[in-house]
């Protein structure tokens, strides 16, 4: 569902991502690590037609994101790092806004806003201003926006950003549900989510690959012990 080869990213003299190549089946859940600045942002921006790569390919449900970007962003729900909600609407909304900006037909969209808003907890607060909600609620409304339309990608970064233990676990299990029915990028620094929610792991470190398995292998792999730890895998391979 998602292919990407030799992707690399330059901002003027500085390369943000170089030679990234994975792919990511339908329904599967990928988790994308590394440390601050490693190049995840970059990396997304490129996968929803935000950025142009410097050079590399990247396909989406089979069209190349530069070159089809509509095609991409039709099939693609996108939550960035700061989601892009307009402070001065209301929940209910702005939710009616992203739907029309992404063509649901009209007799569709109340429904539509109904069963996002209830997936992601923000049916009591549809009614309000968004500026004056929490931080917390505010990620939830960035994540209902990318569900609308129930696109078949979904591109998450950093989702249980600012949520408290509770709703990050309910987040967790929300983006869980949506695995084999999506296909998922969830990037977060929170690594026992990724433990919790991805079987495959993809850590990059200064805009390269370092690690790209399933879990279970990559303990096998980079671990003396068994039961080595997501943590101690990302410590050991981004620590240059
Ligand atoms: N518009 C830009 N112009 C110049 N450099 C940039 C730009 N955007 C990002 N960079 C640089 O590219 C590199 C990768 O940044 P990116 O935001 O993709 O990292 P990240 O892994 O998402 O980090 P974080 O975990 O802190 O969000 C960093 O060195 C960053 O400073």
């Amino acid at each position: 569902m998602i292919e990407v080869q030799n992707l690399t990213k330059r901002y003027r003299d500085r390369v943000a991502i170089d030679g990234l190549s994975f792919t990511v089946n339908e329904g599967e859940i990928l988790g994308f690590l590394g440390p601050n600045g490693a190049g995840k942002s970059t990396t997304m921006k490129i996968l929803t037609g935000f950025l142009p790569p410097s050079a590399g390919m990247a396909r989406v449900a089979g069209f190349d994101v530069f070159e089809q970007p509509l095609e991409v962003k039709r099939r693609i729900g996108y939550l960035p790092e700061t989601p892009p909600l307009y402070p001065e609407m209301t929940v209910h909304g702005y939710l009616k806004f992203v739907a029309s900006l992404k063509r649901l037909p009209g007799h569709a969209v109340k429904a539509e806003v109904e069963r996002v808003a209830g997936l992601t907890g923000v049916t009591d607060v549809l009614g309000r201003i968004i500026q004056n909600l929490s931080k917390g609620y505010k990620q939830r409304v960035g994540i209902a926006q990318a569900l609308l339309g129930s696109p078949p990608v979904l591109i998450l970064d950093e989702p249980t950003e600012g949520l408290d233990p509770a709703q990050r676990a309910e987040v967790r299990a929300l983006i869980k549900g949506l695995a084999g029915k999506h296909t998922l990028i969830l990037s977060t620094h929170i690594l026992p989510e990724v433990t919790m929610t991805c079987e495959k792991v993809l850590i990059i470190n200064q805009g390269k690959m370092v690690a790209y398995d399933e879990i279970r292998k990559l303990a096998s792999v980079h671990g003396q012990a068994e039961n080595v730890s997501l943590e101690e895998i990302f410590i050991k391979l981004t620590a240059a």
